[in-house]
């Protein structure tokens, strides 16, 4: 096994999803453990990996080891698995609020530590993935977690400080994309559109959408304008939507959302 991940939830089992269909990793190199025997079955069944109800085999036998628990249990995961740690581990934090300094003295020891923020994309292979890490990580390190990374979608390092943002901006954001969504295909509901057929139109226009902003280069600004005719529709759902605080909206979502990141 080279690498593991203590606990395989949503986020565990997204990750993985992208690793295997990119074979960065084959199932039989891959360990994860789970607080449940339900879990580990889960694992087995939906990933085909490697399972373990003991955190320390993870960690026995895998060299980059993804704290994939919830922000909570992150201590007491450390508290049993550090003592089987060595110098050779790469230690991955996914959690808001975990900072690469808070991880390795949890550790008590010094140690390579990489901290990512993911999201459920990447179950999908269309994740984003903001990266930084300590001064032991190395280049090479670094190339194999972002080669790990850029398996389920896309990855830009940044300075630790901006972890909270990315943590905002990509890793809650989906929530906040799928709740536009059902808006969306609730307002075409209303007007007489099937469901199934008002999620298809909703979502592709979003899917569509974010590739023109990421495929075009343009400002989304000029973008929203294209589709604005003058005196046409468009225009007039724009008005509404500011009207009602649209854009102030999101922006508050986000600050306190990475305000609550800084609290963790
Ligand atoms: N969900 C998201 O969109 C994102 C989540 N993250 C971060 O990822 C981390 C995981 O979140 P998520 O996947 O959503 O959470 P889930 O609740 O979906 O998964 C948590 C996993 O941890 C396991 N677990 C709990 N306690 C232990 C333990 N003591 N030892 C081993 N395994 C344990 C659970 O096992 P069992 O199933 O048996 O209960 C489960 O597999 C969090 O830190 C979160 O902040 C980061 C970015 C995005
Ligand atoms: O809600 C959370 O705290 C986690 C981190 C980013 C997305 N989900």
């Amino acid at each position: 096994m080279k690498i593991g991940f203590i606990g395989c939830g949503n986020m565990g089992s997204a990750m993985i999803g992208g690793i295997l269909k990119k074979g960065v990793f084959a199932k039989d190199e891959i360990i994860v453990s789970n607080l449940t025997e339900e879990g580990s079955k889960r694992s087995r069944e939906k990933l085909g990996v490697v399972t373990t109800m003991d955190n320390c085999e993870v960690v026995k036998n895998a060299n980059i080891v993804i704290l994939a628990v919830k922000p909570q249990f992150y201590e007491e995961v450390i508290s049993q698995i550090k003592g089987c740690l060595t110098p050779d581990h790469m230690i991955v934090g996914i959690a808001p609020g975990k900072t690469l300094a808070w991880l390795e003295e949890k550790c008590e020891q010094p140690l390579k530590v990489v901290r990512l923020m993911p999201n459920t994309p990447a179950q999908v292979g269309e994740g984003m993935t903001g990266a930084c890490a300590n001064d032991r990580v190395t280049k090479e390190d670094l190339d194999q977690i972002l080669a790990i990374t850029n398996s389920f979608g896309r990855t830009e390092v940044v300075p630790e400080r901006l972890m909270d943002a990315v943590g905002a901006v990509s890793g809650c954001s989906p929530a906040y994309v799928f709740m536009f969504i059902e808006a969306m295909a609730d307002a075409a509901v209303a007007q007489g559109m099937p469901r199934k057929q008002a999620y298809q139109f909703a979502s592709q226009s979003v899917l569509g959408s974010a590739k023109m902003v990421l495929g075009t280069g343009m400002h989304p600004g000029e973008l929203k304008d294209m589709v604005c005719s003058p005196a046409g529709t468009t225009i007039e759902g724009v008005r509404t939507l500011e009207k009602n605080g649209f854009r102030s909206a999101v922006f508050e979502a986000l600050q306190a959302a990475s305000d609550k990141g800084k609290q963790m």
